[in-house]
């Protein structure tokens, strides 16, 4: 699947891979793949078959060449074996390591791998999230008890200290990304380097209100704040309602699932103070439709948003914002590519019919929408600020191409 960059007559740019031991994503396959190998096989008390499975995984990501899915029953019954031999097609049978194809593709391609080595889709281990125990430490962390506390703080805010609390506190969440923390340790501040949240309150406020999409991204710290913008968004009538966006299977190790978002509801109806008020209107504009999950398989799938199928589309372009969270869904918004840093975001999200804003803290590669000096004085100062985790963009446009 192929961006419209050529279309849209944007720059062509390296499409990013796991090859080059030089760049971020190769340490994800040989660092932060075996890390989370370890931590699945500790985190529940899998049997010989499921150990072998994730070890012979592990091997083939590292040493091997890519490899279709195993046939038999348990492909079967996760239903999409047509879609991964499609997928798979100008990959698998040709001798390549899982560094030499498109990162976002082997990254998606290997937590499917992965489900199947636990046995997700079929036997007595179907539907065991491998990171459940994870997300779960994550919902009862103190990190969560952080934040609920930090909610109390909007009493004593004027309206526009609140709308900039609740939306920069959803930037902040986006560090919370287990996979992330692997490798980087326990969330510290962020600083924005772009900050376009004035431009997101002027639209909203200046707009009819009507759906806001959210397109989530990680479980417990990250999808509490989200989740209280989006209260936030309808109880002061900037919304009549939202669409959140989950997945509908274990993915990218914390990414929120309808299960994880209910879990999170119930913690919050349970909180002391405003956090739980919040919380109660909250499960209300869910039980009365305001607040709608849904759990498309395109998110799981090893395509950039380009591909979206054309009911997303359209919810896109009958909603007043789509907010996309994370960095993940930031790759695959703008497409996983080293652009120039100076692209603006605007051209690489124009092929999408409605508003968007991105709230993404940066933990790879991609980087669009800065001015050369701006980006050069990150590249002196944090040589890393790409993908440490300790940047963060709110990027905005309603600008169609
Ligand atoms: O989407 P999220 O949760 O913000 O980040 C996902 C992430 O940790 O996973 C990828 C590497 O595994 C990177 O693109 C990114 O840093």
């Amino acid at each position: 699947m192929s961006l419209a960059a050529d279309s849209l007559g944007l720059p062509e740019a390296r499409v990013v891979t796991a090859a080059d031991p030089a760049e971020f994503a190769y340490t994800v396959f040989h660092d932060r793949h075996p890390r989370l190998f370890a931590q699945v096989r500790h985190a529940l008390p899998y049997g010989p078959a499921q150990l072998d499975a994730l070890h012979r995984l592990e091997e083939e990501t590292l040493t091997g060449t890519l490899q279709p899915l195993d046939p038999g029953a348990e492909l079967a019954a996760a239903g999409d074996r047509a879609e991964w031999t499609e997928w798979g097609a100008p990959y698998f049978g040709r001798g390549l390591r899982w560094t030499d194809v498109p990162f976002l593709w082997s990254e998606s391609y290997f937590y499917r791998r992965l489900l199947s080595a636990t046995g997700y889709f079929a036997g007595p281990w179907r539907g065991v999230d491998p990171f459940g125990p994870m997300k779960a430490d994550g919902l009862a962390g103190a990190a969560v008890d952080r934040e609920l506390a930090a909610y109390g703080a909007l009493d004593g805010m004027s309206a526009a200290e609140r709308d900039s609390a609740v939306l920069h506190a959803c930037v902040a969440g986006n560090q919370a990304d287990l996979g992330f923390q692997l490798i980087a340790g326990a969330p510290v501040g962020v600083s924005l380097i772009v900050d376009d949240s004035a431009a997101i309150w002027a639209h909203l406020n200046e707009r009819e209100p009507g759906r806001v999409n959210l397109v989530a991204d990680n479980a417990a710290e990250e999808l509490l704040p989200d989740l209280l913008l989006i209260e936030h968004l309808i109880t002061t009538g900037r919304a009549t309602s939202a669409t959140v966006y989950l997945k509908p299977r274990p993915y990218y190790v914390s990414d929120a699932m309808t299960q994880d978002a209910v879990a999170l509801l119930r913690r919050l109806v349970a909180a002391p103070g405003l956090a739980g008020d919040a919380g109660r209107r909250l499960w209300g504009y869910c039980t009365d439709g305001r607040v709608r999950f849904e759990a498309p398989a395109f998110f799981c799938s090893p395509f950039g948003f380009h591909a979206f199928p054309p009911e997303i589309v359209a919810a896109i372009g009958s909603a007043t914002l789509t907010v996309f969270k994370g960095d993940l869904n930031y790759r695959r918004l703008v497409g996983d590519r080293f652009w120039p840093v100076t692209t603006p975001f605007a051209d690489l999200t124009g092929y999408l019919p409605g508003p968007v804003a991105a709230l993404r803290t940066c933990k790879s590669e991609v980087a669009v929408g800065l001015t050369e000096a701006a980006a050069a004085a990150l590249d002196a100062g944090s040589p890393d600020w790409r993908f440490a985790g300790r940047h963060a963009v709110i990027q905005f446009t309603e600008v169609r191409r």
